[in-house]
């Protein structure tokens, strides 16, 4: 098994690239089909899903745009439960169709604190789509519309999701391992 150590842990390989890539297509084609003529805002949630969205995004064959924020709420391997909003939205959402893209939703405190930001700034629809899902993590009552792929609650590195800032440069994703 290729181990790698960041830092003090060791992570183990979990999704391939390939795998990812064919979960991105299938999510992107679902978007492309519900949200056509609604010229969407994607709106990527720094820093985590910058390689997420970059993929995505190329997927999307309909009128779309995309912008950026930054939010932060994760240190090290656990949640604070506190999110922090780094840099916000300058763009105007009023009765835009917005699409939210994250790389994880785990507890849901980012998803569900950004989603009432937004709903305060009355757009017309809010949309989640999230490279990953970890339903046995969540804490808040909140949707994700689309999800790529769902794992169970365990600790992951790569593709943009960092371990202290380490590791997002991983082509693949990797699960720490105890
Ligand atoms: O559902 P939650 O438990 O709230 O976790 C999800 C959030 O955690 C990560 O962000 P993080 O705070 O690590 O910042 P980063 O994107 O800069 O890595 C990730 O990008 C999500 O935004
Ligand atoms: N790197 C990383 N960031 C997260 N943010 C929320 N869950 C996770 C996770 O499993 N890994």
């Amino acid at each position: 098994m290729n181990t790698i150590q960041i830092k003090d842990k060791k992570f183990v390989p979990y999704i391939d690239r390939k795998k990812i890539q064919e979960a991105i297509q299938k999510v992107a084609a679902r978007i492309n089909e519900d949200l056509a003529g609604q010229n969407p805002l994607f709106i990527c949630v720094l820093n985590g899903a910058f390689v997420f969205a970059a993929d995505l995004f190329r997927e999307i064959t309909i009128d779309s745009e995309i912008t950026f924020m930054r939010m932060k709420s994760y240190s090290g391997t656990q949640s604070t439960g506190r999110v922090k909003e780094i840099q916000g939205l300058g763009e105007d959402i009023t009765e835009r169709t917005v699409v939210v893209v994250e790389d994880i939703v785990d507890t849901g405190y980012t998803i569900q604190h950004i989603k009432e930001q937004l709903r305060a700034r009355n757009p017309k629809d809010i949309r989640v789509a999230s490279l990953l899902f970890k339903p046995e993590a969540l804490k808040c009552d909140i949707k994700v519309d689309y999800v790529a792929l769902e794992i169970p609650n365990a600790f992951i590195v790569g593709y943009g999701l960092d371990y202290d800032e380490q590791g997002r440069n991983l082509k693949d994703i990797y699960v720490i391992s105890e």
